[in-house]
């Protein structure tokens, strides 16, 4: 491939990048380790749940046509201790939420809906005794059932499905190892010691803190001198590792050497320029099963192709069944001016039910960046777009797929 040709659409360009990527190999884990990683295999239920019908409430449980009273308390179900007897008609157990319901057909009658003198209640014509606040038996689940697809991210309330259906270890998949590499002769390692030729490297801190979840290990190597042997040996060491992301050098300036350094490490350059704003000069190449990913220097063209193509590359080799961000529908609050001839992304905050685009869109800009919570996604020659108008838009937070 050469440079001279055009930027390529943004989905052909992740359709590319995506497209042949096998999820990593699994491997078995307690369940409570199991968090941040893509199920394996389908979660399937070892148990049912709940296993007999329980009392939803706190009061009494009763035979269901014996409805009027008074009953005599002749027994007790509380959570771990059923009831094992049997009662008759004019008689009630006394029972808790989450307590066994005793055999047969049952109602609950509320305490708040009864008056109790000694053994015996009464009802107080608050209510009546209803099998409404009965749980039955399997209505959560039943062994056997596929409960979560391969592919789904196990999360604090996926991981209490996982323990309480009877999985004491979980089929996951390896998470991908990254490596960062950023590079530039201006770029301080520390904000502290900062001349005015130069800047603080953000992007590399910033790019393994994004990462962070999809990614299992990270490895930060930079920032990198502007020269092609600090580059070659910056990719020696970052070999090992599933994915490279680099950051910076990606343009056509004399010193951008992120692409003929790749070359001539012996990687393939899939694709190079994409029509996105920011982040046009983003790259893409491939050595042997590695994926290399060249992002601009730019911190926003950074952070905004990590966002689109970065995360769901880790997260499709984390085995993650939907990879991509998904975008919502957002009213703009401000009118949008006409667009870029290059798909482009706004840095936007929402508040109240809508979306403001930040009033600066320069890539370079780490402030309006910061402030920023999400991305107006806007088509390529968009028309003006009043206030008031539904657009799409990807929020930033959890990677924009929560
Ligand atoms: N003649 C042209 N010039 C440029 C073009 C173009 O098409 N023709 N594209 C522009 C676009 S779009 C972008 S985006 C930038 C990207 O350039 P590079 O990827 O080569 O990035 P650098 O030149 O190395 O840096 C750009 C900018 O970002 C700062 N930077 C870089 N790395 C970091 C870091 N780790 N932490 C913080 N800041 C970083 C760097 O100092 C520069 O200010 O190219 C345009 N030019
Ligand atoms: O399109 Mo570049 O990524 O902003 O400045």
């Amino acid at each position: 491939m050469t440079g001279t040709q055009p930027p390529i659409p943004l989905d052909e360009a992740l359709d590319r990048l995506l497209r042949g990527i096998e999820p990593l190999a699994s491997e078995h884990l307690d369940t409570e380790q199991a968090i941040g990683r893509y199920l394996g295999e389908d979660l399937v239920a070892l148990r049912t749940q709940p296993a007999t019908d329980l009392s939803a409430m706190d009061g009494y449980a009763l035979h269901a046509d014996d409805d009027r009273g008074p009953w005599q308390v002749v027994g007790e179900s509380a959570a771990g201790h059923p009831f094992r007897g049997s009662f008759g008609r004019g008689e009630a157990i006394r029972i808790s939420t989450g307590a066994h319901m005793p055999e047969g057909d049952m109602a609950v009658l509320l305490q708040e809906n009864c008056t109790r003198t000694g053994e015996v209640i009464a009802l107080n014509g608050e209510g009546e005794p209803t099998a409404r606040h009965i749980r039955r038996a399997g209505y959560d689940f039943s062994k056997g059932q596929v409960l979560l697809p391969a592919g789904t991210r196990i999360d604090a309330n996926q991981m209490a499905l996982a323990l309480g259906s009877g999985h004491a270890r979980l089929c996951v998949h390896r998470l991908p190892s990254l490596a960062v590499i950023d590079s530039g002769d201006e770029l301080a390692p520390s904000p502290e010691d900062c001349p005015a030729h130069r800047i603080p490297a953000t992007n590399g801190a910033m790019l393994e803190a994004l990462a962070r979840a999809p990614a299992g290990r990270i490895e930060r190597l930079g920032p990198v001198a502007d020269t092609m042997e600090a580059l070659l040996a910056a990719l020696d060491n970052a070999g090992a590792c599933d994915v490279i992301v680099t950051t910076g050098g990606a343009s056509v300036g004399d010193h951008d050497l992120v692409r003929p350094a790749l070359e001539r490490w012996g990687a393939r350059i899939d694709f190079w320029r994409v029509a996105m704003k920011p982040g046009k000069p983003l790259m893409v190449g491939r050595k042997g099963s590695q994926v290399i990913l060249g992002l601009p220097g730019n911190p926003a063209s950074a952070y905004v192709t990590a966002f689109l193509f970065l995360l769901p590359l880790l997260r499709k080799l984390a085995g993650c069944l939907r990879p991509g961000p998904q975008a919502i529908s957002l009213p703009t609050a401000l009118d949008l001016a006409p667009g870029h001839a290059r798909r482009e992304f706004l840095r936007a905050t929402v508040a109240e039910g809508k979306v403001h685009p930040v009033l600066e869109q320069d890539s370079a800009g780490l402030l309006a960046l910061a402030t920023a919570t999400a991305l107006i996604d806007r088509p390529p020659n968009a028309p003006e777009t009043k206030a008031g108008t539904y657009v799409p838009v990807y929020l930033l937070e959890n990677g924009g797929i929560a």
